[in-house]
Parts: structure tokens; C-alpha cells; sequence
């Protein structure tokens, strides 16, 4: 008797977007495993964004789609939404709110009892060390306390799947460090996430899976091992896409 394959987490099929002339993304197929830490990894441009907003729902596909746990995220948006918390790159959150007004609110429209959306929000709140969320606007948050926030409404319904755009991206060492425990404590308790970022020192300190994306296509992807092979992810990632060879000392960029 053969072992039924596990539903990946998240799965493209052949997800191709342009904006005009401009192909951001080429024919992509991918696969994220349940329980998996999964690192998207490319440079500026390389089509991450669009990647992970078509994967999500944010953005039509011009063909191509995308399924999360096995239910397509265009064909039953309602389920696929239950199962995935999403951080998009922009954060465009009402700014005149508190960071707490922001889950309330959430919470509510989500369809989450008031008591549940109280409690789950406190608790947010104080893994991610958000200790003035009551007393400080949005508007008045740094990049740190906008992604953190941002992670806390992605987290507030308990997804399955969380699929984070840039979530290191320009934020402190501190709140990187409190996101990046929350993040390794939800793998670890059977969640799965997928992630972008251009750091690679990042991804191959978090991930357990990688794909390198560039030019919208995906070139490499699996296991980071598999992925990393012989050599380090850098110099490979600079072979992958075409760069000239570079120091470690001139890559230092990526891992800050
Ligand atoms: N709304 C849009 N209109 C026109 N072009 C776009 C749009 N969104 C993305 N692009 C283009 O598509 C390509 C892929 O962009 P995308 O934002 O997906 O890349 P990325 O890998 O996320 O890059 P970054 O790390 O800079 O965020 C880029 O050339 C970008 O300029």
C-alpha cells in the first residue's frame, strides 16, 4: 500500500503575471510543505511580491493558480482565507488606530466572537512585546512595531499558513529578533510559513526550504541543503543569476 503525499501548505501551478510589456513573473510552479519554513530568496524586481500576492489572493493571475492546503485560492477565497494569516509588503493599516483598535477591528470582521478577538489580541500583544499598542497611533509606529503589529493580524485568526512579504525588511534588531522567535514557536507548533527577503543570511538561518526566484522565474528549490549544495547559498545565488564573483566581504549588505 503506498503512503498518501501530504496536501502542501502552498502549491503554484504554472503562475504567470505581466504588467504591460513586463513579465514579472514566468510560468511559476512551486511547492511549500505543511510544517515547513519556507524562504522565497531573490533580488529586487525578481518578482517575489507578485509571486506571493497571486499565491494569496491580493492579485489576479493572468494564468496559472494557486492553492493553499489543497483549495484553490481563487475557486473558495472564503476557506483559503481562513487557513492563511498574510503580512503584504506595503502594510497599508488605518494609521489613527492604536495598534489594539487595529486587531479589535480585525478580529470582529474576521467573524471572531468579542471575548476570542480580546483575548487572542493580548496575548499578541504581549509575545510580540508590543507594550504600548494602546496608547500609541499606528501612524506614530516604526518599522519594527508596523511589521510586529502587521504579524499580530496575520496571526489573530490562528491560520494554518502564514505567507509574509519582507517581514525583516528595515526593522530593528530587536523586533527582528522577537519576530523571528515568534516565527520559529509557530513552526514548531505544526504551522507553516513561507517568507520573502533578499537577505540570504537570513533564509539560511530561518529556513528549512528555500527557493531563489530572479528575472520572475523560480531557478532553484527544495530543501535549503539540496538548494545550498557544496557550496555556500551566496555563491550560488550569484551564479543563478548571473552575477560576477563577489567577496564575502562585498555581501556583507545581504546579511544586515
Ligand atoms: N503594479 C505594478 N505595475 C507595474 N510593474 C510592476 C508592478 N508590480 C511589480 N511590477 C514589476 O514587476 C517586477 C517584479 O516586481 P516584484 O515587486 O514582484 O519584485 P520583488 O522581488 O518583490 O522585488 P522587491 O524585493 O524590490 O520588493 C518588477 O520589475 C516590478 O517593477
Amino acid at each position: 500500500m503506498t503512503t498518501p503525499t501530504p496536501t502542501p501548505a502552498l502549491r503554484l501551478i504554472g503562475l504567470s503575471k505581466a504588467f504591460g510589456d513586463k513579465r514579472a513573473v514566468d510560468n511559476v510552479d512551486l511547492e511549500v510543505p505543511g510544517g515547513s519554513f519556507f524562504g522565497l530568496v531573490g533580488p529586487n524586481g525578481a518578482g517575489k511580491t507578485t509571486s506571493l500576492s497571486m499565491a494569496v489572493g491580493l492579485l489576479r493571475p493572468d494564468s496559472g493558480r494557486a492553492e493553499i492546503f489543497g483549495v484553490d485560492v481563487w475557486a473558495d477565497p472564503v476557506r483559503a482565507k481562513e487557513l492563511i494569516g498574510v503580512l503584504p509588503d506595503g502594510l497599508g493599516m488605518p494609521e489613527r488606530l492604536t495598534g489594539r483598535e487595529v486587531l479589535s477591528y480585525l478580529g470582529l470582521l474576521r467573524g471572531m466572537e468579542p471575548e476570542a478577538v480580546a483575548k487572542r489580541s493580548q496575548e499578541l500583544l504581549e509575545v510580540l512585546e508590543l507594550d504600548r499598542a494602546d496608547s500609541t497611533l499606528v501612524l506614530e509606529y516604526s518599522t519594527g512595531m508596523r511589521k510586529k503589529i502587521g504579524l499580530a493580524t496575520a496571526l489573530l485568526h490562528a491560520p494554518k499558513l502564514l505567507v509574509l512579504d519582507e517581514p525583516l525588511e528595515a526593522v530593528d534588531p530587536v523586533s527582528a529578533a522577537t519576530i523571528k522567535v515568534i516565527l520559529q514557536r509557530f513552526v514548531a507548533a505544526g504551522g507553516s510559513v513561507v517568507f520573502s527577503s533578499h537577505v540570504m543570511a537570513v533564509v539560511e538561518q530561518l529556513c528549512d526550504h528555500v527557493a531563489v526566484v530572479t528575472g520572475g522565474r523560480v531557478v532553484a528549490s527544495g530543501p535549503l541543503d539540496e538548494v545550498r549544495g557544496g557550496s555556500s547559498l551566496e555563491n550560488r545565488f550569484v551564479d543563478l543569476v548571473g552575477g560576477q564573483p563577489v567577496s564575502a566581504g562585498e555581501l556583507s549588505w545581504l546579511a544586515s
